[in-house]
This record gives C-alpha cells, sequence and structure tokens, in this order.
C-alpha cells in the first residue's frame, strides 16, 4: 500500500482523532509497507540504545510547585534569534516521502503552522529551495550535513545561505550508517521514485546500491560517506559560513567541551534515535554531563525518545534549551500528511504546557534542575543522580 493511499487518517486533535503520540504511531503502522515501517521504527544491532532512550525518561520524576501564577504560561523559547512557539524542533530525517507522498514539503507546512523549526535532512526527497517555499517563512529551516566531501558540504552550505536557512546541523554521529538487521532482513532500499535531490549530482542514487540481504542505505553510505572527518574540518566549514553550526550526536562531556572550542553554536545530545552506536547511552542520561561542560556558554539542545509533553519538561530541567522529534513527526505524517505532522507537534506544545501549567513553571526557562529528582529514589550506588541533593527552598 503506497503511503496516503488509503486517504487520510483523523489528524490528532480532530474529532475522534488521536489522543496521544502512541496513538499515531498504532495509526500510521498500519498504513506503511512492513519494510517501510521497519527502517522508520528501528535501530541498529539489538536495539539496546533504541529502548534505552525512552526508559530513561522513566528515571526521572517532576517536582511540582503549587500556589504560583500559572495564568499565562508561556513555552516559547529563543534559538538563533528566533523565537519558537515551544521548545521543540522536528529533527532531521531522510525521505519523508516514505511517509507521505507530499514529503518533506508537508512537513514544513506542519512546522510552519505550529512555529517550530524544521531540520531539513542532506538525503530529503525535495529540494531545500522548494522546502523553503512550503515553510513560507513560518518556521525556521536549519540544513543538517553529512560529511560527503568538502566540495558537496560546501555547496549545500552555500545554497542553504541563500535560501534563508538559519543554520547548519552537522551530523557527526555517523561515520557510516550502522548495520540496522530490520533492513538487512528486508533487503531495504526507498522505492527509485524517491530520491534525494539535492545531493543527486554527487551520489549515485540509493537505489543503485540495491542488493538481496543488505541495507542499500548502510552500503551507500560506506561507499560516500568521508570517515576520516575530524574537528578541523568542522572548524574550516564554520569559518567558511556566516551560519551558526550546530554539532548533532554529542554524548560525553569532552566532545562538547571541543564543540564549544570549534565555535559551534549550539551542540545536540543525540544518539541518533539508537540508529548507530547500539550500547550508546540513552540521550537524557548524557544530557546533564553535556549541560554541565558547556555551563551555559552555547545551547544545549536533545533527541531521542521524546514522546510527551513531560519528556519535554524533563529534558529542560536536565539542561537542555529544546529538544528534537523524530519518529512522531513522520507518524503524523504517514496519518494525515501535513496536518497530521502538525497534530503531532501541537500535542507535543499542549502537554508540555499542561505540565507548565500543573507543576508551577510558568515559562520554559522555569524548568531548572530542582525541577525533576531521581525516581525511583536513589537506594543504591548505579541510580541515575545518586548522592545529589535537591537544594533547600528551591
Ligand atoms: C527514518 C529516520 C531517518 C533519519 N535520518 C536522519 C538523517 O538523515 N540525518 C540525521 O542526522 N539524523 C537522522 N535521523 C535521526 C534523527 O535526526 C533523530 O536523531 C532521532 O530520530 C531522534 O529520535 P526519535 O525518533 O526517538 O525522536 C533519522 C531518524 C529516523 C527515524
Ligand atoms: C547514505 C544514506 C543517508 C541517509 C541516512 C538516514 C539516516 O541517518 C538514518 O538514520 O536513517
Amino acid at each position: 500500500m503506497p503511503p496516503g493511499s488509503a486517504g487520510p487518517a483523523p489528524a490528532p486533535g480532530t474529532p475522534g482523532g488521536p489522543l496521544t503520540v502512541a496513538d499515531v504511531e498504532t495509526a500510521a503502522r498500519g498504513r506503511l509497507p512492513a519494510d517501510v515501517w521497519d527502517f522508520i521504527e528501528g535501530g541498529s544491532r539489538t536495539e539496546w540504545t533504541l529502548a534505552a532512550n525512552r526508559a530513561q525518561f522513566g528515571h526521572w520524576a517532576l517536582r511540582p510547585r503549587v500556589l504560583v501564577d500559572v495564568s499565562d504560561p508561556d513555552p516559547s523559547v529563543e534559538l538563533f534569534g528566533d523565537r519558537l512557539a515551544a521548545p521543540l524542533a522536528v529533527a532531521p530525517m531522510a525521505y519523508h516521502e516514505l511517509a507521505h507522498e507530499e514529503g518533506e514539503l508537508a512537513t514544513a507546512r506542519a512546522a510552519a503552522a505550529e512555529g517550530v523549526p524544521l531540520v531539513v535532512a542532506a538525503f530529503a526527497g525535495r529540494g531545500l529551495e522548494e522546502i523553503a517555499t512550503a515553510a513560507g517563512g513560518g518556521a525556521p529551516l536549519w540544513l543538517q550535513l553529512y560529511w560527503l566531501g568538502r566540495k558537496v558540504v560546501d555547496e549545500l552550505a552555500d545554497r542553504a545561505a541563500v535560501a534563508g536557512y538559519r543554520a547548519l546541523v552537522v551530523t557527526a554521529d555517523a561515520p557510516r550508517v550502522a548495520r540496522r538487521l530490520r533492513d538487512v532482513r528486508n533487503s531495504f532500499a526507498p522505492p527509485p521514485h524517491i530520491r534525494a535531490v539535492n545531493v543527486d549530482g554527487a551520489v549515485p542514487p540509493v537505489t543503485a546500491y540495491r542488493a538481496a540481504g543488505a541495507s542499500a542505505i548502510e552500503a551507500q553510505s560506506r561507499d560516500r560517506f568521508d570517515p576520516s572527518v575530524t574537528w578541523a574540518d568542522l572548524a574550516r566549514l564554520r569559518e567558511r559560513t556566516r551560519l551558526p553550526v550546530v554539532l548533532k550526536g554529542v554524548l560525553t562531556a569532552e566532545d562538547a567541551r571541543l564543540a564549544v572550542e570549534h565555535g559551534c553554536a549550539a551542540v545536540i545530545v543525540s544518539n541518533h534515535g539508537g540508529r548507530q552506536l547500539d550500547g550508546a547511552l540513552p540521550s537524557l542520561a548524557a544530557l546533564p554531563e553535556v549541560a554541565e561542560a558547556v555551563a551555559g556558554r552555547i545551547p544545549v539542545l536533545l533527541d531521542g525518545g521524546i514522546r510527551h509533553g513531560s519528556d519535554i519538561a524533563k529534558a529542560l530541567a536536565l539542561g537542555a534549551q529544546a529538544v528534537l522529534v523524530g519518529r512522531p513527526v513522520l507518524w503524523g505524517l504517514a496519518c494525515a500528511g501535513a496536518p497530521g505532522a502538525a497534530g503531532v507537534l501541537r500535542l507535543l506544545r499542549e502537554e508540555f504546557e499542561e505540565a507548565m501549567t500543573l507543576a508551577g513553571r510558568p515559562r520554559a526557562t522555569d524548568f531548572t534542575r530542582t525541577a525533576v529528582t531521581p525516581w525511583p529514589p536513589p537506594t543504591w550506588s548505579g541510580a541515575p543522580g545518586f548522592g545529589e541533593a535537591i537544594p533547600e527552598g528551591s
């Protein structure tokens, strides 16, 4: 069944529509071919990191304050000079047309409707200029880059600047695409009509790598990604472009410090949604050490496993200024195109606003470290936050 062929499902927020992101996931599953579902949903190898990303949110509980004036909660935040409706952005994901025939054009309209940034993937199926037209100035666009060689990277960076993109996002956790066993078992390759048009001239189409018992995407990355890239290449790009350069895929204090030293405008704490190094720590677990190392010098963002507004609140409390959401946006697209993706973003914002109101934290910045506590309470030395005291009077 091609995506969207069953007619749109009700979008979140419409009568009879899904009430949770999990409802959207269930609806999307029934609408996508099995191999596409596996590509979107899957992680690398044993999928331990994929599961750990989600589980980690259960290791923290919110500490609500009462009798605070919450009559006018304001979830907005500012990033790179843009005011965002919520501390939320759409994570870069290749090939949105796998979920809906309008692909990134629909996602751009959704992000614009909800006033949050869209990170356009280097392997988007639509031209980065037409995506900008679809966004119509309503959503800041950031362009994600893989290291496909200096010439390709420079050309994409220049095109992004001309097209009005607001930042570049360099993905650092993928010297090559990891082995994802679902894709190997499915011999997965996107269908031929879906093409990475922005890198078409420089990279053979992914279908050229189609082979039985292999993932075409992994094979393409082994052929075209440059695994020799280092901090020096990042510094060179940063000096060459006037756009802020954001580093995606940071999980340690050491790399966070290096990112600041190399002039990055922000870091994204991410393990690629559990799709790269299997066994890597969950992104929420890495967040406190990254935030501490960065020490407020640049914004810290996080992705991986955000499925509820309360997850956003916990991430902010542990040091993030905003979060990115990946798979749920594709689920929304699969269900109902742009209104479906917008519905997912709206649902997350509304849930976050409710968490703000009920936790007595009327601004996004009120979610400081004292807004969360380890759960279950630490009774053994390996528990998250063991030994940390909650400051008096907080
Ligand atoms: C289908 C799919 C494609 C992705 N493609 C990219 C990509 O092209 N570049 C990138 O940096 N990250 C990519 N990611 C990772 C996301 O940017 C993000 O890190 C991850 O999805 C966040 O986790 P979540 O899906 O649990 O929200 C992709 C993720 C998915 C699910
Ligand atoms: C060489 C193929 C690049 C697309 C990879 C998409 C991606 O990052 C993912 O997680 O999937």
